[in-house]
């Protein structure tokens, strides 16, 4: 199966002989949020991680299957993973912006990838601060540290770095999760921002959030996918039993 957006084709990964994801099959599709939804342990961020081979950081972990985006499969040796992860990039749970300045942060990846002139980069940090909502608020700090910003800012500048090094895909794992609901409805707003330009997948527990910021949505149980479906359909009349009990509450 050969696709230009992003797809899992069979994808198993393994944590030793535990099977974490299992024989899991998804497509995502340019410019729409797809919301990763399941009871904890059941392989969001297993298989999250794995669209980006953020997994090969972790030892004893083995995948199988395949990964595609523009017609390569990422799983197969030689691929280059900067080069990945500059295509597909991930917000983590808890921002973790570079010990660095507002600016550093965010010139750091497109300086690695090759620009260098400092007019360019000044171009390139305001337009990732516009589109992150965050230029206002630091156009006037922007040599200071990252870390002073408060931590509903710092998790929009690390989706301004992710942006900075323009992908095609961007992972969230739980973004807003460590963050109170002023912040969460910032970077909610962002997300929505971000679908003109971007392929979103993100992992969330709250479904109020994977209703309100998601296209479609694929609920995960046990390493596997129940069901994969616009959000609205899953949320009003998903057409498996566990979604229905998982989304009403009655486990998870
Ligand atoms: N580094 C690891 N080593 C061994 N097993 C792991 C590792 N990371 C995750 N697992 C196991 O793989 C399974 C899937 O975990 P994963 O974190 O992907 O689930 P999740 O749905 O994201 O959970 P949560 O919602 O709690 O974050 C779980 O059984 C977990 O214990």
């Amino acid at each position: 199966m050969q696709q230009t957006g992003l797809s899992a084709s069979n994808l198993s990964v393994f944590y030793g002989e535990k099977e974490a994801i299992k024989n899991v099959s998804l497509a995502f599709s340019p410019r729409e949020v797809t919301a990763l939804i399941g009871p904890s342990g059941c392989g969001k961020s297993t298989f999250l991680r794995s669209l980006n081979r953020m997994n090969d950081t972790i030892g004893g972990v083995r995948t199988k299957g395949e990964i595609w985006i523009d017609g390569e499969n990422i799983n197969e040796p030689g691929v280059d993973v900067v080069l990945l992860r500059q295509k597909i990039g991930m917000v983590w749970q808890r921002p973790n912006p570079f010990h660095k300045s507002i600016y550093e942060n965010i010139a750091f990846g497109p300086r690695y990838h090759g620009v260098r002139k400092k007019k360019q980069l000044d171009e390139i940090v305001e337009e990732c601060l516009r589109k992150s909502a965050l230029w206002e608020e630091t156009k006037d700090r922007l040599h200071s540290s990252a870390l002073a910003l408060s931590g509903g800012q710092q998790q929009r500048l690390c989706i301004a770095r992710s942006i900075a090094v323009k992908p095609k895909v961007i992972l969230m794992d739980e973004p807003a999760s460590a963050l109170d609901p002023v912040s969460t409805a910032k970077v909610e707003e962002l997300i929505a921002e971000l679908k003109q330009d971007y392929s979103i997948v993100i992992v969330t527990h709250n479904m109020h959030q994977a209703a309100r910021v998601s296209d479609k949505t694929a609920f995960f149980y046990m390493g596997k996918v129940v069901e994969y479906d616009k959000t609205d359909k899953i949320f009003t009349n998903p057409s498996q039993k566990a979604t229905d009990d998982y989304i009403s509450g009655r486990f998870g």
